[in-house]
């Protein structure tokens, strides 16, 4: 967890994925300072203090849900965006917009489960190793009537179970040994095993049961009974280096306390879990009267889980005063003073987003750690072709990604996507059977490949 970073250094690591917006990373770095600020305070204080969510307004594609997601991962909290129009959908009902805190419960017990498993990785592996061990050379008893895996490996000539039901036990151990080395010199990764393992898919009884609307109350069928039913296992033929994944894996399931992970699941979704908002604009009540009516609907059953309520989930109660909302939208016909005040007075910190610019657009292609240039060179280097774009090119590419978004609908950034998969679609289906180790992108490539469809407005709606 990074919580102590300064607000300068969280947007100096926000800027590393997300070009300009400084005004939005200034307010998100502000409140999870605030955090970390209140964390520090003891006593009644601590508790009063609520965070202060914020309002992102923006056109869709200029990142507010990546400035959002790059916060939490930075914060190591959990993080879920929802859309808020989905619970004006048919079918929905009040209740529904609780499931946004149950997922954020399960992202967070899904994050402290992986944490933990891996906290007790290599003592995991060190039992997945023994099971191997033994399941290469079993006790000498009980392998009698069982086909040996270790038999099947090599031939079983001087593994038979027959010899070894007249083993004695210094040799089954030093046989142990023996393997236990090679395996850990990584002799045997490509030998197939026979392993036996929990079987994860739920039984078909449970099938039947979903959607019988106990997932509505955070039930779930296996959570529910799972612990009476015995557990099912199934075996798997793999080779050693799957074996002792799928071992370690059960392995390091063992070893963690599930309880105790839930509970800290639940704390850590409660003090620093982030549920961002999209499409907040869409349920402000603006339009005819029986859409207000849903809209404000929703406004009006979420607004208590940003003010602070108390859910039932799988995992216990769980409080949602201390979580941080990120509410986004673009703004274009409503304004956030179309919401209802109760709402509005809970989203304090407003922050503009910036349309992208051409400029913008050449540093989201080369600049971001993960940026899109950079992914594609990575991709055909694995083929053995370094891909070079001239700087002419990617303005190019800018230029273009600029003028589709306003000749046909403003997806911002997204653009770049359309248009980069389009402009390298030929190159990355021939990679394979070029011998040629640069390829250079210039200016005139790009033409070459964007020009007529970007100029016919009808074809560039369908392809970029
Ligand atoms: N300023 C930016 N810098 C780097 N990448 C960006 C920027 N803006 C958008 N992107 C990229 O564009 C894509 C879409 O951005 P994002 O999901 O943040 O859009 P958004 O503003 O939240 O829009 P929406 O509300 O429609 O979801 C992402 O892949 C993101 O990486």
């Amino acid at each position: 967890m990074a919580l102590d970073l300064t607000p300068r250094q969280i947007v100096e690591q926000l800027d590393r994925y997300i070009v300009g917006q400084s005004k939005a990373k200034k307010s998100v770095a502000v409140a999870l300072r605030n955090r970390y600020r209140r964390m520090k305070l003891e006593g009644q204080l601590k508790e009063e203090i609520i965070p202060k969510n914020i309002m992102m307004m923006g056109p869709t594609g200029v990142g507010k849900t990546e400035i959002a997601r790059r916060l939490a991962k930075l914060a190591g909290a959990p993080f879920i965006k929802v859309e808020a129009t989905k619970y004006t959908e048919v079918g929905y009902v009040g209740r529904d917009v609780e499931s946004m805190v149950r997922d954020l419960v399960e992202m967070s017990v899904r994050m402290v489960r992986e944490e933990k498993m891996e906290s007790v990785r290599s003592q995991a592996e060190e039992e997945a190793n023994n099971r191997l061990v033994k399941l290469l050379v079993p006790e000498a008893k009980k392998s009698a009537s069982m086909k040996n895996p270790f038999e099947m490996l090599f031939g079983g000539d001087s593994y038979s179970s027959d010899q070894e039901d007249e083993k004695p036990d210094e040799e089954i151990s030093s046989r142990r040994n023996r393997i236990r080395h090679q395996l850990e010199m990584g002799e045997l990764e490509d030998h197939m095993v026979t392993i036996e393992i929990e079987d994860q898919s739920p039984s078909s009884m449970f099938d039947m049961l979903h959607g019988s609307g106990m997932e509505q109350m955070g039930m779930n069928m296996n959570d529910a009974f799972g612990s009476f039913m015995p557990k099912r296992r199934k075996k798997r033929r793999v080779p050693v280096a799957e074996a002792r994944k799928l071992l370690a894996q059960e392995e390091a399931a063992k070893l963690v306390d599930s309880d105790e992970a839930s509970q800290e699941a639940v704390q850590r979704a409660e003090q620093s879990g982030i549920i961002f908002i999209d499409e907040i604009d869409k349920i402000a009540a603006k339009g005819e009267q029986s859409a207000n009516v849903s809209r404000e609907g929703v406004q009006r059953d979420i607004l208590p889980i940003v003010e602070g309520s108390t859910i039932t989930t799988k995992y216990g109660p769980v409080r949602t005063e201390h979580m941080l909302f990120i509410a986004a939208g673009a703004f274009h016909m409503a304004k956030p003073s179309d919401l209802i005040p109760e709402l509005q007075g809970r989203f304090p910190i407003r922050v503009e987003l910036d349309k992208l610019s051409i400029e913008d657009f050449q540093r989201i292609l080369r600049e971001p750690s993960n940026a899109l240039l950079k992914q594609y060179a990575a991709l055909l280097e694995t083929e053995g072709i370094n891909i070079i774009f001239t700087d002419e090119a990617i303005e190019r590419i800018a230029q273009i990604a600029h003028e589709v978004n306003q000749e046909t609908d403003n997806i911002g950034a997204r653009r770049l996507h359309t248009i980069l998969e389009k402009l390298l679609e030929d190159l990355s289906f021939e990679a394979p059977d070029i011998h040629m180790s640069e390829i250079k992108i210039t200016a005139s490539y790009v033409d070459d490949k964007l020009n007529d469809i970007a100029r016919n407005k009808d074809l560039s709606r369908f392809i970029l």
